[in-house]
This record gives structure tokens, sequence and C-alpha cells, in this order.
């Protein structure tokens, strides 16, 4: 089965900006560039005139998300996938000022099983001018999308479900977490583009941010970085146990985290066959509790 959505592109997210704006540049080396919106963000990884939209709010963890932008090849393409939805008794909505202020060609507004934001498109604008890292690194993104997002669920098969049926995701494996069962889904060859599990306590929502940087040189300077802010690492450096990927996961002013990787494995559907993990990480990844994130009430989750 072809999917009609090639990759996670672009994440919308709430959070204190001005927080933000260091977070970003010192941290994870983002650039960040001119928005026409006052109170957004706009944070570029690559080419694209963004990859991640902070809009200026309260910190509320899970419930920061606003959205999760869903790129498709083409017009036809973004027209196949929503008369899909439509036949699949989705609600859609087309929103052309919102394809205007997202830069896109053409927009399409939906919700998951959880209630996530969704946003489709077509024709994410490109920006002329150089990437330029604030921290001189390079991230992995191109065909592969702006990274993963980790969704807690309130029934993680169900909304696996969603993004397999629904968008056409293909599953990549699972993995026994103890507390819950997460459930791996890839729509390009990155490992996964989305990960869903019923993890107790957490509110469904964006657990995490998964960006991939081309070294480890890289998570290492990021990691000493954190160290030395004093920012919360929530799992220490270590290496999952499907992707192979090398990260460590830091909280990011929003309350969800970061995860800051390298090396993750690209998957082939041609030769590619599911397994099932008996463990989250072969080493490191030492979970550190930092508390639970802040109560949803002041969430915008609408
Ligand atoms: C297990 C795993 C494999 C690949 C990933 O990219 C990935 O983020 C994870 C999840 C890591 C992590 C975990 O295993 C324990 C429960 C955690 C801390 C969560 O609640 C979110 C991330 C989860
Ligand atoms: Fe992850």
């Amino acid at each position: 089965m072809t999917s009609n959505v090639t990759a996670l592109g672009y994440l919308v997210v709430r959070g204190p900006v001005e927080e933000w704006r260091r977070f970003g540049a010192e941290v994870l080396g983002i650039q960040e560039v001119a928005s026409d919106h006052p109170g957004e963000a706009h944070f570029r990884t690559d080419e694209r005139a963004y990859r991640i939209v902070v809009e200026d709010g309260p910190p509320s963890g899970p419930m920061s998300l606003q959205a999760l932008g869903f790129e498709t090849a083409t017009e036809p393409q973004l027209r196949k996938l929503v008369d899909s939805l439509t036949a699949q008794g989705v609600e859609v909505t087309e929103d052309t000022e919102l394809a205007r202020r997202r830069k896109v060609r053409s927009l399409y507004v939906f919700r998951d099983f959880d209630g996530n934001r969704l946003e489709a498109y077509y024709g994410q604008a490109a920006d002329h001018s150089a990437f330029v890292s604030p921290r001189g690194v390079r991230f992995v993104t191109g065909d592969l999308g702006v990274g993963h997002a980790f969704l807690f669920s309130a029934d993680a098969e169900k909304a696996a479900a969603f993004y397999t049926d629904v968008l056409g995701f293909r599953l990549s494996d699972t993995i026994d977490l103890g507390i819950a069962e997460g459930i791996f889904l890839h729509c390009n060859p990155r490992h996964h583009s989305i990960a869903v599990a019923s993890i107790p306590g957490p509110p469904p929502g964006l657990g995490h941010l998964m960006l991939e940087v081309e070294s480890l040189e890289a998570v290492g300077r990021a990691f000493d970085t954190v160290k030395a802010r004093g920012d919360a690492i929530t799992m220490t450096l270590g290496e999952h146990t499907n992707d192979l990927m090398t990260s460590f996961y830091v909280n990011t002013p929003s309350g969800f985290q970061v995860e800051y990787g390298c090396n993750g494995r690209l998957i082939d559907d041609e030769k590619w066959t599911v397994s099932h993990y008996d463990a989250a990480s072969i080493w490191g990844h030492q979970f550190q509790d930092i508390g639970a994130p802040p109560a949803p009430a002041e969430a915008a989750h609408v």
C-alpha cells in the first residue's frame, strides 16, 4: 500500500516564545526567522521556510501541541488523501487563510483518534537563503521530514489504526516498554515519523519531538550545553533498540521533550520485517523523573 502522506513536515506548538528563542538557538541549534505573525516564532532546520512554529503561551506539557503538519507530494495526492479521509468518515475542512499563514499551497484540517489537530498540505515554501544553524549543526530532514513525534494516547491501538488505515502509515515495530506498548509507524524511510503509547499519567498529546542531527559530536555538544544551562534531562544518552538512534531527551519550555539524536536507521519497505522488542534501549537512556508536566487546565487544545 502506498501512503498519501509522505512526511511529518512541520509542528506547531504553544510555549513561552522568549524562552524558546534561547532554547532553540542555544540547545537545539535551530534558526529563528522573521514571522509575519506577532506572537509566533518560526524556526528553520533546513531549506524549508520553517519546520517548527511556536505560538506564544504558557507551557502545558503534552497539550502544547497545536498541530502536526503532514506533507503530501502533489496537489492530486492531497486531493486523493482528502477523498479517502472523507470516505472513511473523517471530518475534513479546507482552510485557505491558514494555508497562506502556513506558507503552503493548499491545506486541510482534521483530527486524529485522540483529537490532535492534523494539517495535510502540499507545497510548503522553501527559502532561497541558506539555513544557518546558530550551533553550526546540520539536521537530517529532506524527504524524511522534520523528525518524529511520540504521542501519548488514550488508546494506542486505536490511535495507531488511524495512522495506518486512514493515513497509510506502515508498522515499523512494537516495543514492550513495561508500562505500556510503544507502536512505531513510518511513512517514508525514517524508521518512525509517528509513535504512540498509552503511557499511564499524561493526557493525550505530544510526548516528544525527535530532531536528528548529522553527527554524534553535535549530540554530545548539545548534551554539554544542556548540562551547563541546567535544562531538565528526562532521558540520559542512550541507543534505542528499534531505530538504533543515539539520543538524549531534554525538557522544552513547552513541557514536552525534544529527543536530540543521530544515526537513526532507515527502512526499506521491500526488505522490512516487523519486530517486537522487549526493551526501549540497548544501552543508556536512563529515565529521569522531573515530575508531572503542567496541568492541562490552561491548554489551548481546541
Ligand atoms: C522506546 C523508544 C524507541 C524509539 C524512540 O524514538 C523513542 O522515543 C522511544 C521511547 C522512549 C521512552 C521510553 O521508552 C519510556 C517511556 C517514555 C519515557 C515516555 O513516556 C515517552 C518516551 C518514552
Ligand atoms: Fe523518540
